[in-house]
């Protein structure tokens, strides 16, 4: 099959020009370094690959190199037939630089080359037109203007494409080698073709002389992060609410039609009581997503990276870890994988070695049902902020202090002579961009979706085991089940915890994945009897009387410990080191359990 590579500058819009030719759903943001990865799809009869961006072929950043080599390889590569160059029509000097440097690499070798001169919208918008003709003239290759946003000119880029491909003509132009020339002819193109770009910097700057303002600015970055863990507590408040009463109203009508019986307890203790108390906290990691996306889209993520560089240079990080950070609270996974935009190999693995603290949506069902049993519903801060969001904002806060003091002696146990000469922290700062909103939305849906599909079954199953444990022998309660032998025997590593043996299960279940805390307290508490509240298992819990010191400790513990498995995995392929990512998960382990026995003794 025929090959077609994009590539481009970082934050062009190569991976939304990517899913309009494909039909597919690669991670969009506004913010350079989105893409880590090569990504594949098909377009018509060809393969089409989505390629990181890169500002130049001589770049430091590990995404940026794989790029390059990866780049190498496919122009000398006989399947690939055209490189499809993306420039930002708004920042046409710096895109070219590397546009001009790969239309050099793909003609030398024989490759076809086409310019997508993209984000024309955003000239339009400021009342600019580009001379098209007169731009391929000077580049000596098509150029199409189009919008991969608003869809301007991407049906006549589809069209013309295969015929471009097939026709393979080639041609080669005089473009220097040097990179100080390249600059040079970069900026005379530009000059000539592309728009001032002091017109689009002048709204952005407006806005960002108050967010990167020196106080107001960190002020502004404190106010953003408060709002966002406080959100997912009460935005999602309504929609847990409405799960929760659609289960339980579905869980008393099924059981009454079945009638009493072991059928109907297995339904109501390990399905209801299992899965349905899983499913309530689904909608608060939607909100959480739809939050993250709306900053991702925003162009405020760069800034806050930027922010954020001063103080977490003191720990030995960069302001690039920030990313990577926020991502860790969706899940882990794409934040280690985002940490390959740090240039020093130093920091980037001590920010994977530190992402497993971010407080990642798995989390957020124990977080949400332990501070409902630990904190009542009406308590409000000031009268203004609702005090389980606040409590939310304490743990996540938590996992963050935690994080920083890992960095920071990881800091000084690895730093050497040679890695102490840092490279200076330049970003590009987006434009401010309203958000996309469809893509935005699926993603939301698919992060609901994609939850559902990972955490459910593995509840359902641990759910079922510990059921038939729990039931077994047959009138002999939860405590001389066979569930509660076993439980007793566990049950001496949690008492410092001030815990007894359901939680110790339950813990144990969730080193599998996180959400199973839920789910198997769940079936427990829902064998032990209370099942006239299906789903409400905080109010069981509460009932049943968890003090506040075991209920805080096991909140902490749930913060620092590294229970996903695929996390590790993650850690073992990112570091090339196994013994790291089974370290971490033995060290956060014993932390967690220190700190959680320290809760308790103290709190209590
Ligand atoms: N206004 C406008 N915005 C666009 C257009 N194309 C992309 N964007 C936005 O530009 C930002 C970057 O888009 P991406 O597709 O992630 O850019 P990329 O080139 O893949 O970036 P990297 O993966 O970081 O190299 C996103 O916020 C997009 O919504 C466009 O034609 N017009
Ligand atoms: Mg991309």
């Amino acid at each position: 099959m025929q090959r077609i590579i994009l590539v481009g500058k970082p934050n062009s819009g190569k991976s939304l020009l990517f899913n309009q030719l494909t039909g597919l759903r690669q991670k969009v943001a506004n913010f350079p370094g989105v893409t880590v990865e090569l990504k594949s799809g098909q377009f018509d009869e060809f393969e089409l690959i989505d390629f990181p961006g890169t500002y130049s072929l001589n770049s430091l950043s590990r995404d940026e190199q794989i790029a390059i080599e990866k780049l190498n390889i496919a122009v000398h590569d006989e399947h690939t037939s055209m490189v499809v160059c993306v420039l930002d029509a708004t920042r046409l000097e710096r895109s070219l630089v590397f546009g001009l440097q790969a239309q050099r690499l793909a003609e030398e070798n024989g490759k076809s080359v086409v310019f997508v001169l993209n984000m024309i919208d955003e000239v339009q918008k400021h009342g600019f037109e580009i001379d098209v003709d007169g731009l391929q003239q000077a580049l000596g290759a098509p150029v199409f203007a189009l919008s991969a946003k608003k869809l301007i000119g991407v049906a006549e880029f589809k069209k013309a494409l295969p015929a471009l491909v097939k026709q393979g003509k080639t041609s080669h132009h005089d473009i220097p080698e040097a990179r100080e020339k390249v600059i040079e002819r970069a900026r005379n193109i530009s000059k000539q073709y592309g728009i001032q770009a002091d017109v689009v910097l002048k709204s952005q700057n407006r806005i960002d002389r108050f967010l990167l303002h020196n106080v107001l600015g960190g002020v502004a970055f404190l106010a953003v992060m408060f709002l966002l863990f406080q959100s997912i507590f009460t935005w999602a408040t309504p929609l847990m609410d409405g799960v929760e009463w659609c289960i339980t109203e579905f869980a008393h009508w099924l059981t009454a039609l079945i009638g009493p019986g072991m059928i109907s307890d297995f339904l109501n203790d390990a399905v209801f009581g299992g899965v349905g108390a899983f499913l309530v906290f689904v909608p608060q990691i939607m909100v959480l997503t739809f939050i993250i996306g709306l900053l991702e889209d925003s162009g405020y993520l760069a800034r806050a990276a930027l922010i954020c560089h001063k103080p977490l240079s003191y720990f030995g990080l960069s302001g690039r870890s920030f990313i990577p950070y926020l991502s860790g609270f969706a899940c882990a996974i794409p934040g280690i994988m985002a940490a390959r935009t740090i240039e020093s190999p130093r920091k980037r693995l001590i920010t994977m070695m530190t992402i497993p603290l971010m407080s990642c949506s798995a989390r957020l069902p124990v977080y949400a049902l332990l501070v409902a049993v630990l904190i009542p519903e009406d308590a409000t801060l000031f009268g203004i902020f609702d005090f389980r969001g606040a409590a939310f904002f304490g743990l996540y806060l938590f996992g963050i202090i935690v994080a920083l003091i890992v960095s920071l002696l990881l800091n000084r146990f690895t730093r050497n002579q040679s890695d102490e000469m840092d490279m200076p922290f330049i970003l590009e700062l987006p434009s401010y961009r309203v958000p996309h909103w469809k893509p935005l939305f699926h993603r939301v849906l698919n992060s609901g979706k994609y939850f559902i599909r990972r955490a459910a079954p593995v509840i359902f199953i641990i759910s079922l085991c510990l059921w038939v444990l729990g039931y077994f022998p047959q009138g002999a309660g939860l405590q001389g089940s066979f569930l509660g032998q076993i439980g007793h025997i566990i049950e001496p590593i949690f008492e410092p915890m001030g815990l007894d043996w359901r939680y110790g299960v339950a813990i144990i279940m969730s080193f599998l994945a996180r959400e199973v805390f839920v789910g198997a307290l769940g079936t427990l508490f829902g064998m032990a009897g209370a099942d006239d509240n299906i789903a409400g298992l905080a109010a069981n819990i509460q009932a049943d009387g968890l003090t506040l010191g075991a209920g805080l400790g096991l909140l902490l513990f749930y913060v620092v410990a590294l229970q996903c498995v695929a996390t590790v995995a993650t850690l073992r392929a990112e570091t090339g080191k196994g013994s790291i990512a089974w370290g971490l998960m033995a060290a956060y382990g014993v932390l967690a359990y220190i700190i959680a026995v320290v809760t308790f003794q103290l709190v209590s």
